[in-house]
C-alpha cells in the first residue's frame, strides 16, 4: 500500500494580502515521481518554498510523515529538512568553487568526516549525474547542462530521502531537457528517493511524473491531481485540458503524442 511521504494540509499561502493558493490538500506517496504543475504565476515555486522550509504558510501545514513542519521547533524543522535535498532553477552552483567544492559543501556543514571520505563520496555522487573526472572543473568551464547534474549532485550529497527540483528544464534545450529527465527517472529508480518536480514543460509532465496537482492562477487553488496522463485521458475541466494539450485546437486526441515518454 502506498506510504504517504509528505501531506498538504489545508494550506493557504500569502505574500501580504495577496492570496497565491488558498486550501491545498494533497498527499506525495513515498517513491513518486509528483509534479506541482501550472501556469505562469500560479504558485509553483512558491508550494515549494513552503515545502522545503523557507516560507511560512498562512494557514495549513506541510506534513512530513506525521510531523507538521511549521508547527515543529527550529530544531525538528532542521531535522526534518536535513532529509532533503533541492535542486534550484540556477542550480544556484558557487562560480568562485570547483565541483568537487560545490558537492563536498553540505557534507562538510553537516558532518566531521575527514577530507578523503569526502572526496570519495563527492565523486561518487559526480559519477552517479555523470560527471566522473569533473571534480577539479569550475561552474562557469561547464555546459547549462552539465551544471544542472553538477547542482543535482549537490542536492544528492547527504543521501535525501526526498529530492525537490524547481523548473529542471528551465533554460535547456529539448535534448539536454530529455537526458535530466531520464537522469531524474534513473535515480528515484536507483536511490528510491521520492522526487518532486516543480514545472509546467508538459514533455517533463508526461515523462516523469506519475502523480501531481495542478495550481489554477484563476481560482487560486488546486483543481486536479492525479496521474497527469490520466488528467489528460478524463479531466472534464477544460482548463486543464488546455493547459496539458498547450491549448491544441483538437484537444487531447491532438495531445496524445506527449503521452509517449520521447520527445
Ligand atoms: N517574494 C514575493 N513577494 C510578493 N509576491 C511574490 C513573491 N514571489 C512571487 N510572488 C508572486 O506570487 C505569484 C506566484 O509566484 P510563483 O513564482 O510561486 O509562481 P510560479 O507558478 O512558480 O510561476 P512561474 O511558472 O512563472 O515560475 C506571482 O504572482 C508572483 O508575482
Amino acid at each position: 500500500m502506498a506510504e504517504a511521504c509528505i501531506t498538504v494540509k489545508d494550506l493557504t499561502m500569502t505574500y501580504g494580502d495577496f492570496v497565491i493558493q488558498r486550501d491545498l490538500n494533497f498527499t506525495i506517496n513515498r517513491g513518486d515521481v509528483f509534479v506541482v504543475m501550472g501556469g505562469n504565476g500560479c504558485g509553483k515555486t512558491t508550494l515549494l518554498r513552503h515545502m522545503i522550509g523557507l516560507k511560512a504558510p498562512a494557514q495549513g501545514d506541510v506534513y512530513y510523515g506525521d510531523q507538521g513542519l511549521w508547527q515543529s521547533d527550529p530544531k525538528t524543522r532542521e531535522r526534518i529538512l536535513s532529509r532533503t535535498g533541492v535542486l534550484f532553477q540556477s542550480g544556484a552552483l558557487l562560480s568562485s568553487m570547483t565541483l568537487a567544492e560545490n558537492v563536498a559543501l553540505p557534507i562538510t556543514e553537516a558532518t566531521e568526516l575527514p577530507a578523503k571520505k569526502v572526496r570519495e563520496i563527492v565523486s561518487y555522487k559526480l559519477a552517479l549525474v555523470g560527471l566522473a573526472g569533473f571534480e577539479d572543473y569550475y561552474p562557469s568551464e561547464l555546459s547549462g547542462g552539465m551544471q544542472k547534474r553538477a547542482g543535482l549532485a549537490r542536492a544528492m550529497a547527504m543521501d535525501p530521502e526526498i529530492l525537490f527540483f524547481d523548473e529542471p528544464s528551465a533554460g535547456l534545450d529539448p535534448i539536454t531537457a530529455k537526458l535530466l529527465d531520464d537522469l531524474i527517472l534513473s535515480l528515484s529508480n536507483a536511490l528510491s528517493a521520492t522526487i518532486v518536480v516543480v514545472t509546467h514543460d508538459l514533455d517533463s509532465i508526461f515523462a516523469i511524473g506519475n502523480n501531481s496537482v495542478f495550481l489554477d492562477a484563476e481560482t487560486h487553488t488546486m483543481i486536479a491531481g492525479g496521474p497527469p496522463r490520466q488528467l489528460l485521458e478524463q479531466s472534464a475541466d477544460p482548463s486543464i485540458v488546455r493547459f496539458l494539450t498547450r491549448g491544441e485546437q483538437d484537444g487531447r486526441h491532438g495531445a496524445k503524442h506527449l503521452i509517449g515518454s520521447d520527445r
